[in-house]
Parts: C-alpha cells; structure tokens; sequence
C-alpha cells in the first residue's frame, strides 16, 4: 500500500497560561495527503499550522480524532526540517547527518550521498558554526533526506534565510522531489513558496480551524517562480488571505 497522511475529526486545545480558558484550535479537523503529494498548508498567524504539523510529526498528540501517518504495515521514516536547521554545533556536519541515518537503522555512509545531494559534499568535516545560514539549512535538509523518508514535514523551512538564499533551496528541496516524490506537508508564510512547491494548497482558517479552501496546482515539475501561472494563483491565494 502506498503511503499517506490523513487527519480526520482532529481536536485539539489548549489551556490559556494565566486565566485557565480554553482555547480550541481544531474541533474537527479533516485533511488528507495522498501518496506522492505534497500539500502546502497556509493560513493567518495563530491558525494552527504548526500545531498540525507537529500532530502529523508525533510531537503533539490530538485530543480526538485521528491522525494516521502510513499504508504500509511498518512504521513509516520521517523526514522534519524546522525554521532552524537544529544542528548538533560541537559535531561535524557529516556526523550530523550520520546521527539521523543510526536513528533510522540504515548506513552511515550515506551521509556522504547526501551532503552531495545538497551541494556541501566537500563541507562534510567542517562544523556547523562556520556556515552560512543557507548552508546550515542545507545541511538539515540532507539529514532529513538521508534516510530516504516516505513522509517530508516542512516547517516554515526557508523563512529565516534572504530571499535569494531562499529561493535556491526551494529550487534544491524542489529538484529532490522531481527526483522523488514522497508525501509531504509544507507548512508557510509564503503563498509564493507554496504555488511553487506544492501540488495541492490549503487555507486554514477559523478558530477552532477548518480547511476552508483548496487550490490545485496544475503546473508540471520543474517549476520556475517566475512562471505567471503559478503567479495567478498565488494573487488568488493572497487576495483569500488578506
Ligand atoms: N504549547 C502551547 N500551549 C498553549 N497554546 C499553544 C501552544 N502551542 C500553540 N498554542 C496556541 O495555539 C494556536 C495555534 O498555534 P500554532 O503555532 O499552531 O499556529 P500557526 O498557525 O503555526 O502560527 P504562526 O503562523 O504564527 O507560526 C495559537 O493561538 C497558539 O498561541
């Protein structure tokens, strides 16, 4: 069976620091992400997003609903990279990345595969706190990668990097995907990012939050951000939005 991600009748709240009250981020929510598609989730601050993200991640439990994360009958692998890139300072980058590959069970020697993937084959004995913030963001998308994940989750991954920066390792996460596509949920700030690198975006809105709609981005892959389909529906999705 082939992998997906799918929320269904998904609760989740949390309890207000100070005055105790309740506040409902999801009561009911339903998503789905098919095998090979990648899913752009958008929305305003404070929707939800994250807080989805880590329910699909096992970082948060849902308080109902259910979250399923697979297809096959084993546990499916991972793939996370976060806003920032969490490296391990005082480790190589090479050990970086051998850490996600033990944890995964699989060859360390694929680190160096990798790091080549991403472009830093020859940044493998350097250590993190010398690289630039687009090389150290690259350096997590080769951990994530490097165990060959069935399911990619995308935290605002390219949102603390300039925009030219930015815009390459959208083009890199974007040439990994041609080369294999896998489930994966992109969460962003970015309807640009979003038309770019998604096949299907959805708007989160409401309180408790609902996927209120849906855009199908029928572009072929490899995309370019200047392409003025993709700006269409990116005008589409900003005009929902504001
Ligand atoms: N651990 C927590 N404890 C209490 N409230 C939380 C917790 N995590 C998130 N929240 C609240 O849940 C709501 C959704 O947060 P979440 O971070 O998922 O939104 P988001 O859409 O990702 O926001 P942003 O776009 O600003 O990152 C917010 O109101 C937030 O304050």
């Amino acid at each position: 069976m082939s992998t997906t991600v799918e929320l269904s009748g998904v609760r989740k709240a949390y309890t207000g620091p100070r005055d105790r009250s309740v506040q409902k981020v999801f009561d009911g929510l339903d998503l789905s992400v098919g095998p090979g598609e990648l899913v752009a989730v958008v929305g305003a601050s404070g929707t939800g997003k994250t807080t989805l993200l880590h329910m699909v991640a096992g970082l948060e439990s849902p308080d109902g609903g259910r979250v399923s994360v697979g297809g096959g009958a084993s546990p499916e692998r991972l793939g996370v990279v976060f806003q920032q890139p969490r490296l391990l300072d005082w480790l190589p980058v090479r050990a970086n990345v051998e850490i996600a590959l033990r944890s995964a069970g699989m060859d360390e020697g694929l680190a160096d595969a990798a790091l080549a993937d991403v472009g830093l084959a020859e940044y493998a004995d350097t250590y993190p706190s010398v690289l630039s913030g687009g090389q150290r963001q690259r350096v997590a998308v080769a951990r994530a990668f490097s165990v060959d994940p069935a399911v990619v989750l995308l935290d605002e991954p390219f949102s603390a990097l300039d925009e030219l920066t930015g815009r390459r390792l959208r083009l890199l996460l974007q040439d990994l995907w041609v080369r294999t596509p896998r489930v994966g949920l992109l969460v962003t700030h970015s309807p640009a990012e979003a038309v770019l690198l998604a096949d299907r975006v959805v708007l989160l809105a409401g309180r408790p939050a609902t996927v209120v709609r849906e855009y199908r981005v029928d572009v072929p892959r490899p995309r370019s951000p200047e392409d003025p389909a993709l700006f269409d529906l990116h005008r589409r999705i900003v005009a929902d939005l504001l």
